[in-house]
């Protein structure tokens, strides 16, 4: 299947096809430096077959987990391109997760001012959402996301074989964005998770997952507004996930906390969570309030004492309101 994303002059294609990992070659220019980067827990055949592929390929492999969206493995990724003499003609490949990605995107925008990045993710999560739309990003002082740039890749490949060696965890934890692209945008999607079966329909979850991604991310690219709906349940998620350490519970997991509190009706909100007991997955952790709140004034969407919080009031659409953020923090204490 090909899917292309048109955005001008930053437009790519996405590609997938099962065990297209063994002809990367086909599809990028291979012919020049190419650092593929992935981390220590995605199976290093994935990386160093698409290495062995390469005219002078290298291999970069960072530790598994948030703590790699950070500045010193950023830099560390930076120092091996300049010694390794990359050109503003060489590239960088990310095989992995949207760990992998987003740091690698964000080195990619970084080094030299920009050189190609191609994406080859191979979780759920990466696979659904964090491979397209150009978001890169390393975190800081345990605050999501809060360096970083949109950054294009020029591909992106796609192998649904890589997912059958992720563990359940994170294979479940990836589907809740796309569940969350349900919510938002496309009702089919959302039915597919209330009534069909989470392996047997996972292509048609990841393409319909895909297109909803390409249409909002063809709208508004820099997130002026429409995008934000992207974001639905990260403003109190990601706050949660900074309130435990970017450890205890994974990206996924905090979306979903954090979506419940802005669907509207009960009836919805009964649907959904029968959708997370199907899934095997919580909806809610254990927090102190005011530590929260004030983490979540990092959200990129406030301004001015506010923040554009995205709700859902029917399956299939969102909406963006601008709330007070004392409202959300009565909200957080209720
Ligand atoms: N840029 C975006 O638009 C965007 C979108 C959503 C999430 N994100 C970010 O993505 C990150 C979460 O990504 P994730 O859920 O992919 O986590 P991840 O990248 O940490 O990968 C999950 C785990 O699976 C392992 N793994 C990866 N592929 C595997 C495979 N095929 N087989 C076996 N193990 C494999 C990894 O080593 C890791 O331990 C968060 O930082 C989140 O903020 C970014
Ligand atoms: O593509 C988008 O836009 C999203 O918001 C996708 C989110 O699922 C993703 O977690 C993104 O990284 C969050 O963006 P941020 O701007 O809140 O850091
Ligand atoms: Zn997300």
């Amino acid at each position: 299947m090909k899917i292309h994303v048109d955005l001008k002059e930053n437009g790519y294609d996405i590609i997938m096809e099962h065990g297209v990992l063994a002809n990367v070659k086909d599809y990028v220019d291979l012919n020049r430096k190419v650092m593929v980067i992935t981390d220590e827990g995605v199976p290093l055949e994935y990386a160093t077959s698409v290495v062995a592929q390469c005219a002078e390929g290298y291999l970069h492999v960072v530790p598994q987990g948030e703590d790699s969206k950070s500045l010193s493995v950023f830099k560390e990724i930076c120092e091996d391109l300049l010694e390794q003499q990359f050109s503003r003609k060489d590239c960088i490949i990310a095989i992995g997760g949207g760990v992998v990605g987003d740091l690698s995107g964000y080195v990619a925008a970084s080094y030299m001012r920009g050189i190609d990045f191609i994406q080859i993710p191979t979780t759920t999560l990466s696979q659904i959402d964090s491979s397209i739309g150009g978001k890169v990003a390393i975190n800081l002082d345990e605050v999501k996301n809060i360096i970083g740039a949109f950054y294009q890749p020029k591909i992106v490949i796609i192998d649904p074989d890589t997912l059958q060696t992720l563990p359940k965890r994170h294979y479940i934890n990836g589907l809740i964005e796309a569940l969350k692209e349900g919510l938002i945008y496309d009702e089919s999607l959302f039915n597919l998770f209330e009534a069909g079966d989470i392996y047997k329909d996972l292509d048609q979850i990841i393409e319909k997952a895909l297109y909803v991604k390409k249409d909002v991310v063809e709208k508004d690219e820099k997130e002026q507004h429409l995008r934000k709906i992207l974001n639905f349940g990260h403003t109190i998620g990601h706050a949660i996930e900074s309130y435990y350490h970017l450890s205890e519970y994974l990206h996924g997991e905090c979306v979903a906390f954090g979506m419940l509190y802005f669907i509207e009706k009960e009836d919805i909100k009964k649907r959904v969570l029968a959708i997370y007991d199907k899934l095997g997955i919580k909806a809610s952790a254990p927090y102190d309030p005011d530590t929260v709140y004030g983490l979540l004034c990092n959200d990129k969407k406030t301004a001015h004492g506010s923040v554009s919080i995205v709700k859902v009031k029917e399956i299939g659409k969102a909406e963006i309101q601008d709330m007070k953020l004392e409202e959300v923090r009565v909200l957080l204490k209720g």
